[in-house]
């Protein structure tokens, strides 16, 4: 059982080297759920005293008025060796065997954060003992309670200790260890106070009296100490510390100890509590107390660890992978993350079909379907050739085309301005279903860029991706646009014979070959060659109908699936170290929460198979 609180020891001091112990860290500390033992009380009630004689060694700062300005975290370890030794936190691998130099490293150290001044601060000093003659424990000194700020000191301080306090033992695991001078009235007993505040009921409460050998003569604490006044769940225990005198003879803790069992077994009204009174017989309580509450906490405390294992992975991986540190490793980085991005561009293309996504298909191809479909045939029509075949027009255009020279047979020249000028409109629409598909594309890649979670990651490379993708679209665009438009171009270039060779002949069909010229302009002739050329115009509408769109998937979509960031790898490539780096900036914050969760998740990870090794060995 012993290896418990020794467990619980090592996670705590794991849990300080990262900074976590509960206070008010944005990620979940572990150190709130592992139990512990804070010593609360007013000044100069005898905390340092309590805690000196536990461990049984001359340590702890000494002084009048506040000393106590930090809280000082003491994890006794009990060893089999026949010595003793100290460790602080903040000094790894430096270990004191002197206990003077112990106490001037807690007094300079509390100065380094607090200055010489009489200020407090929340920020924990962590101490290790290392003895044979110490229990496993591990306790909380906090500075001492107090009503008035001395000189030098801000009038806050009165409250900023209470709250100090407060903050610790308010915290469901923390065992209080409420010490209460026994000559001073039980009633305005600081630490009872606090402690009833956060601990109504006294569960977690051991009350612990003082400077019984101070009491005016006359007067004892054997009412308090048999449980029969200010009842506490847990009995009462007396101790006598060494007195000031005591301190200044520099009389030895062991020599302490004993006199102290003698008062017990020797006061004539103690005698009868004397097996459980004192400072060893309050260690080993407290020890086996403490044990006992880690075993129960041992299943929430598993559970606790595997629910936060879950969510510190769930966010790192939301956080993506860390950069990486040479310049092979970020240009494939970069790679990856742009092979992502391409992969949901494309899979928006071809509306591809998620299984997991509720059977949703990614939007964007279909849209340009529509284009072809419906856009483009619809602006084609809206071009409304047969107005423009009107009889005025045809006259003039035919006899602009005859000029001085009127037609023999057949206005060729006439025929051919014509759907020249029919087809020349055409260019509109075949431009505008280009720019059409081009802003869909467009609008693609911004959606694909938004759904690529690694370009959230680091926006400067989310900048260059959109650029490079908008650069390739525009070139692919304006090249769809001089394909397309060819294509209308040889509409106009050379004309389809066959169509024209098909046409009835006026004289096959026995028509009078030999009216005047005149006759030739007439209505009839007019309207005829219109509708020849408005059906031979529809015909090659018809056939753009269907060219068109096959250009432009050609040149653009196709183009677009192929090789959208063809131009932006083959610069990549060319880059160095440095400015690949650039481009995977990351929000500073974001990395060192990464590190942060990383170290978290590395604690959290060891704690839960030493917790479940030791659980199997039971
Ligand atoms: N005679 C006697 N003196 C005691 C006893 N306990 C503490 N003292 C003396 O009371 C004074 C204050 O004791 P500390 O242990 O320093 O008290 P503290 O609560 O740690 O003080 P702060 O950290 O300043 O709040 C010292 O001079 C101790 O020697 C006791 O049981 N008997």
């Amino acid at each position: 059982m012993e290896n418990l609180i020794s467990l619980v020891n090592k996670i705590q001091r794991a849990c300080t080297a990262l900074g976590d112990h509960g206070e008010g860290s944005a990620l979940p500390t572990l150190w709130d759920s592992l139990p512990s033992i804070a010593v609360v009380g007013g000044q100069s009630s005898g905390k340092s005293s309590v805690l000196e004689s536990i461990v049984g060694k001359d340590f702890l700062p000494r002084g009048s008025g506040i000393v106590t300005r930090r809280p000082l975290v003491l994890q006794l370890h009990k060893v089999d060796e026949n010595r003793e030794w100290a460790e602080f936190m903040h000094l790894p691998r430096k270990r004191f065997t002197d206990f003077a130099a112990v106490r001037k490293e807690i007094q300079d150290e509390t100065d380094r954060e607090t200055g010489r001044s009489k200020a407090i601060s929340t920020v924990p000093i962590h101490l290790s003992i290392y003895s044979p003659h110490v229990v496993n424990l591990t306790l909380v000194d906090l500075p001492g309670l107090t009503k008035v700020a001395v000189e030098g000191q801000p009038e806050s301080i009165v409250q900023d200790i209470e709250n100090m306090v407060r903050s610790y033992i308010e915290k469901p695991n923390c065992i209080i260890l409420a010490i209460s001078p026994a000559n001073q009235d039980l009633a305005t007993s600081d630490a009872i106070k606090i402690a009833r505040e956060v601990d109504p009921k006294g569960e977690r409460t051991f009350g612990v009296l003082t400077k019984v050998d101070l009491m005016d003569k006359g007067t004892d604490a054997v009412e308090i100490l048999e449980g029969r006044q200010f009842r506490l769940q847990y009995p009462w225990v007396g101790v006598v510390n060494r007195s000031q005198a005591d301190i200044n003879k520099n009389v030895d803790m062991m020599a302490a100890r004993r006199r102290e069992r003698d008062f017990w077994t020797n006061s004539p009204e103690y005698r009868h509590l004397a097996h459980r009174m004192g400072s060893e017989f309050l260690a080993k309580m407290m020890s086996k107390h403490l044990e006992s509450v880690i075993k129960s906490r041992i299943p929430g405390l598993q559970s606790l660890i595997s629910k936060t294992i879950i969510e510190l992975e769930t966010e790192l991986s939301r956080l993506g992978k860390p950069v990486a540190s040479d310049a092979g490793g970020k240009l494939y980085q970069i790679m990856e993350i742009c092979r992502g991005f391409d992969q949901s561009f494309k899979e928006h293309l071809d509306g591809v079909y998620f299984q997991l996504i509720n059977l949703r298909s990614r939007p964007g191809g279909d849209k340009i379907y529509g284009v072809f479909d419906n856009q483009l045939p619809a602006a084609i029509k809206r071009l409304q050739f047969d107005k423009h075949l009107s009889m005025d027009n045809v006259r003039k255009l035919i006899t602009e085309a005859d000029g001085y020279q009127p037609h023999l047979i057949a206005p060729e020249q006439g025929y051919r301005r014509l759907i020249e000028s029919c087809l020349t409109s055409i260019r509109g629409p075949a431009e505008a279903a280009v720019d059409a598909v081009h802003a869909i594309l467009k609008d693609l890649v911004h959606k694909a860029i938004s759904e690529t979670a690694e370009l959230r990651q680091y926006p400067t490379l989310r900048v260059e991706v959109l650029n490079a993708a908008t650069e390739a679209l525009e070139r692919m665009r304006d090249e769809s646009k001089r394909a397309t438009l060819q294509l209308v171009d040889m509409e106009c270039g050379y004309l389809t014979v066959d169509f024209f060779r098909k046409l009835p002949q006026d004289v096959e069909k026995g028509g009078n070959p030999t009216h005047s010229i005149f006759d030739r302009y007439n209505d009839s002739y007019l309207r005829r060659i219109g509708s020849t050329v408005l059906s031979y115009v529809n015909m090659v509408c018809a056939t753009l109908r269907n060219s068109i769109p096959k250009s432009i998937v050609y040149c653009q979509v196709r183009e677009a699936k192929r090789s959208l960031l063809d131009h932006f790898f083959t610069e990549l490539g060319g880059k160095e170290a440095k400015a690949l780096g650039k481009m995977l900036d990351e929000d500073p914050a974001i990395m060192q929460r990464r590190i942060n969760l990383q170290k978290r998740l590395e604690l959290y990870r060891t704690a839960q198979s030493e917790i479940d090794a030791l659980t199997w060995a039971k």
